[in-house]
């Protein structure tokens, strides 16, 4: 079954033309990875995806529902959710507030329940728990923008869990972390995504291809090509127009 279909997805600002006809499919429970130059159009396709911005042309179908021209907040409640390139969390907040926010907001619609006692025991349970899987547990206490950048990040997607999103965007996840922070969030991601349905932006080829099932390369805002690592990693085209025409990882 496919989680999310792509048909002919465009946007242009003004004149220019950032996203040029995507067709894409991701199946339930595959990792899929966008890869391309800068500039390409990678983080567009995203906020297209997450409602951040309308199309101008083609349809986006999230579970076989048409969720292009919703908003962030609806596309987000039905199961899709997704994180920033720059860390998006509330600094003044601690960790534990963070998640709890976002759990909370998930909880909204009952009050009474998130009210009682009982409630809200459930709620913090619900949120340790998330920090546990994140691995900041011991930080529940700590405020979030003392923490360092990589903690910071693996916080984000601590938020992004919190909404139990059923597929999650993530936006270069380990984008300006060093070689340690990077093989963290790395472990990171791949121990919150397993058996859920991703689909990750990201610069870092190893990080790629050690993660992704499938690997979609956009250049000009059009698929270039899309299939296995292995595939990606021998496409003349992808190595000619993307990474070189040099080793592939
Ligand atoms: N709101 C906007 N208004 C005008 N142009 C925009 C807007 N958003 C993005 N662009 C342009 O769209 C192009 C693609 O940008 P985008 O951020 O999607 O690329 P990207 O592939 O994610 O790049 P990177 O790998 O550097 O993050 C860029 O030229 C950018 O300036």
């Amino acid at each position: 079954m496919n989680m999310l279909e792509v048909k002919g997805l465009c946007k242009s600002f003004g004149d220019i033309k950032i996203i040029c006809g995507i067709d894409l499919a991701v199946e339930k429970g595959q990792r899929h990875a966008i890869i391309g130059p800068n500039g390409a159009g990678k983080t567009t396709f995203f906020n297209l995806l997450s409602g951040h911005y309308k199309p101008t042309a083609g349809d986006i179908y999230f579970k076989g529902h048409k969720i292009s021209g919703l908003q962030p907040y609806r596309i987000n409640r039905l199961g899709l959710g997704r994180s920033f390139q720059i860390t998006n969390v509330f600094p003044g907040l601690t960790v534990l507030e963070n998640v709890r926010s976002v759990v909370l907001s998930r909880h909204g619609v009952r009050f009474n329940f998130w009210s009682t006692v009982a409630g809200m025991e459930e709620i913090n349970r619900e949120c340790m728990d998330i920090l546990e899987q994140i691995g900041l547990a011991g930080r529940a206490d700590h405020l979030a923008g003392e923490m360092a950048y990589g903690e910071q990040r693996a916080l984000e997607i601590g938020l992004v869990l919190a909404s139990q999103p059923e597929m999650i965007l993530l936006d270069e996840p380990t984008a300006g972390m060093s070689i340690d922070e990077t093989r963290e969030a790395v472990k990171l991601v791949d121990r919150v995504t397993k058996g859920k349905t991703l689909m990750i932006i990201e610069h870092d080829m190893e990080v790629v291809f050690s993660l992704a099932d499938v690997i979609t390369v956009i250049s000009y805002g059009e698929v270039l090509a899309s299939g296995t690592p292995e595939e990606i990693r021998n496409h003349p085209r992808v190595r000619e127009a993307y990474l070189g025409t040099g080793t592939v990882c």
